[in-house]
């Protein structure tokens, strides 16, 4: 099969960096755009880009030149990444997909949309079925096949990841309290987080994060409408959610100790909390796209795991690792979860949500 010809949005950025790392030599993927502000534009990537990652700038886009984010300039792409700020992501991706392309954005802007899928690829790929009606009643109907799918806030993306199944499983959830330990890459470059204020430090606040995660959460457990072209979320009745958010010095990978409560009075034992979240396996692997991790989700028996360091690279950042899973004095039970915040939290869900649309032949 010919590879898909991808551009990137917001490509000098945190997470636009990550998107690049992530298509150099990727077998599915041509990367043939780079947009950016009308700062970066004209300019080669490497003189437009202050890089870094720890990897270094792969050659294949050094020289390539970076354009305006105009739909206009992207019409040779099958599908559009966006790390775009989201001061400008709102407009831009409309645009986009007003002009009949596929964006895949981790923007906030549109996660609100009914219409649009809010989706963390390992957990709420079925979600992508409001993308596949689109192009099926555009190919009928011959109208615009342009649409947007939006990755989740990057700490609701490590939450929900150990839920999903258990919710399968053991049936909906009542209450849901998580404190996160956010890394400074979440919050990008420009201008990001300084020195000065993060090193010896911990920051209990990081604006609007609390209420992405809260309702965010709604919307990725829930279901699609009867007519398959909107998205319902668990009505705020059915599941509180209560979200700390704090920023701490580590490079990437989000931390959160997470405390829930089954609806059921019939309660699972640790034991059978911990064997539901090993036995989990995303569609991603079972359709076998490239970037799906080999584990979905890594349970972990050390008192002292997951630690961001250490354990934020397992399945090459696809995957997400739970410990400490055990009873809560308050709630039923309490674990932590350790997610790579730019690669499952942001540009490796686009890049495995694109793997799985082009696997069912959608782009
Ligand atoms: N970092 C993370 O872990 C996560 C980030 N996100 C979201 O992803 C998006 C990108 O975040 P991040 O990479 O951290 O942000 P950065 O600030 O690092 O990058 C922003 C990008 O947007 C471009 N840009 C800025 N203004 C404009 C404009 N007017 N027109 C076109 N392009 C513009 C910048 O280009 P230039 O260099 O030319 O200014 C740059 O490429 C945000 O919406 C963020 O909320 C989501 C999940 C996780
Ligand atoms: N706010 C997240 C990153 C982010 O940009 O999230 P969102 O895409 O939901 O705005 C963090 O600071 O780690």
């Amino acid at each position: 099969m010919a590879k898909t010809k991808a551009g990137v949005l917001g490509a000098t950025g945190s997470v636009g960096q990550r998107f690049i790392l992530l298509l150099a030599n990727h077998p599915d993927f041509e990367l043939v755009k780079l947009g950016a502000s009308s700062r970066s534009a004209g300019k080669k990537y490497k003189d437009a880009c202050n890089w870094k990652q720890t990897d270094i700038i792969p050659e294949y886009v050094e020289n390539l030149v970076v354009v305006e984010c105009k739909s206009e300039f992207f019409q040779d792409c099958d599908i559009v990444f966006s790390g775009l700020d989201a001061d400008y992501a709102g407009i831009i991706e409309q645009e986009f997909a007003d002009n009949g392309l596929g964006v895949i954005s981790n923007a906030k802007n549109h996660r609100q949309d009914p219409e649009v899928p809010l989706v963390v690829p390992i957990i709420n790929p079925e979600h992508l079925a409001l993308v596949e009606n689109k192009i099926v009643k555009a190919k009928e109907q011959g109208t615009n096949k342009g649409f947007i799918v939006c990755i989740s806030n990057c700490s609701t993306a490590g939450l929900v990841a150990p839920l999903k199944p258990l919710v399968e499983k053991f049936g909906p959830l009542k209450y849901l309290i998580t404190t996160t330990m956010q890394a400074v890459s979440g919050a990008g470059f420009s201008p990001g987080v300084g020195s000065m204020d993060i090193l010896d430090n911990v920051i209990p606040y990081i604006g609007g994060e609390e209420e992405k995660m809260e309702w965010e959460t709604k919307k990725i457990l829930g279901s699609i409408s009867a007519d398959g072209l909107t998205i319902e979320n668990i009505p705020e009745s059915e599941l509180k959610v209560s979200a700390s958010c704090n920023r701490v010095a580590v490079i990437d990978g989000h931390t959160e100790c997470v405390s829930f409560s089954f609806k059921s009075e019939e309660k699972p034992s640790v034991d059978e909390v911990k064997q539901c979240l090993k036995d989990y396996q995303c569609e991603a692997t079972q359709l076998g796209v490239t970037s799906a991790p080999k584990q979905t989700i890594h349970v972990l028996d050390q008192n002292d795991r997951p630690q961001p360091r250490l354990d934020r690279n397992r399945d090459a950042g696809y995957a997400v690792s739970v410990g400490r899973v055990r009873k809560d004095t308050v709630l039923d039970f309490k674990m932590v979860v350790l997610s790579h915040n730019t690669i499952i939290g942001a540009a490796g869900s686009g890049i495995l949500i694109a793997e799985i649309l082009r696997a069912k032949k959608l782009i």
